[in-house]
């Protein structure tokens, strides 16, 4: 499986409806707190952007809403593996993604055969507290090594000036979420991120 090089992070469907028509190819909605009824909405309204623009739509944690709305695609954390029911996910034809952290996260994922691993965090970020160290860019060489040929995906601090670094190590896609969310111009930063990812896509 091949993953669009840019990957955009978004809390809101609102989110993809300003930046996906721009040209976003793979986009995942994570959104942390929001009742049930409001996250089927959000998904909903994310899943028929996605479709209108031919971008791929991974839904974050929420799997159970994701099979019943007929999405394609979750992204897991290892906390979230520990309830997940992988054979109905998969039984629900539906690809996974996994973070992973550290070399036990990684064997962790690798065993549920994913469908990319994530690797964070690449440098600090500003978006959630993290107990890791940033990770560096030998480690992303170190975990292409071992989950090719599985894509694998660069998260964490990441800017236009850090991609080459990040796919000459090894890096498969670069995701991404307060580069673009927090910049005062955001339509045109994720205009500049397809650009620059455009040499790996
Ligand atoms: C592409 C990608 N990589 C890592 C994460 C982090 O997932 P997780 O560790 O479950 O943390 P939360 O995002 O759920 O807070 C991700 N969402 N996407
Ligand atoms: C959601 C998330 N997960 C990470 C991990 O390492 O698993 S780092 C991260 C935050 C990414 O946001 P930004 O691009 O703003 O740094
Ligand atoms: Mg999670």
């Amino acid at each position: 499986m091949r993953l669009d090089p840019f990957y955009l992070i978004v809390d809101s469907a609102a989110w993809i409806e300003r930046l996906v028509p721009l040209g976003v190819k793979l986009v995942q909605l994570r959104i942390k707190t929001m009742d049930e009824a409001g996250l089927r909405t959000e998904i909903r309204k994310a899943k028929a952007l996605c479709a209108q623009h031919q971008c791929q739509l991974i839904v974050n944690d929420h799997w159970r809403l994701a099979i019943e709305e007929g999405c394609a695609f979750v992204h897991l954390g290892q906390e979230d593996l520990q309830t997940a029911d992988l054979a109905w996910i998969r039984a629900a034809g539906m690809r996974l993604g996994l973070s992973t952290h550290d070399h036990v996260e990684l064997e962790t994922a690798m065993a549920a055969r994913p469908d990319y691993i994530a690797l964070g965090p690449v440098y600090p970020t500003i978006l959630k507290k993290m107990k890791w160290a940033p990770q560096g860019l030998e480690r992303i060489s170190e975990w292409k090594r071992r989950v090719a040929p599985i894509p694998l995906v660069a998260i964490g601090g990441l800017n236009p000036g850090r991609l080459v670094d990040a796919f000459e190590a090894g890096a498969d896609s670069a995701a991404v979420v307060t580069d673009i969310t927090l910049n005062v111009d955001p339509e045109a930063r994720t205009r500049e991120w397809i650009e620059k990812t455009k040499p790996w896509r």
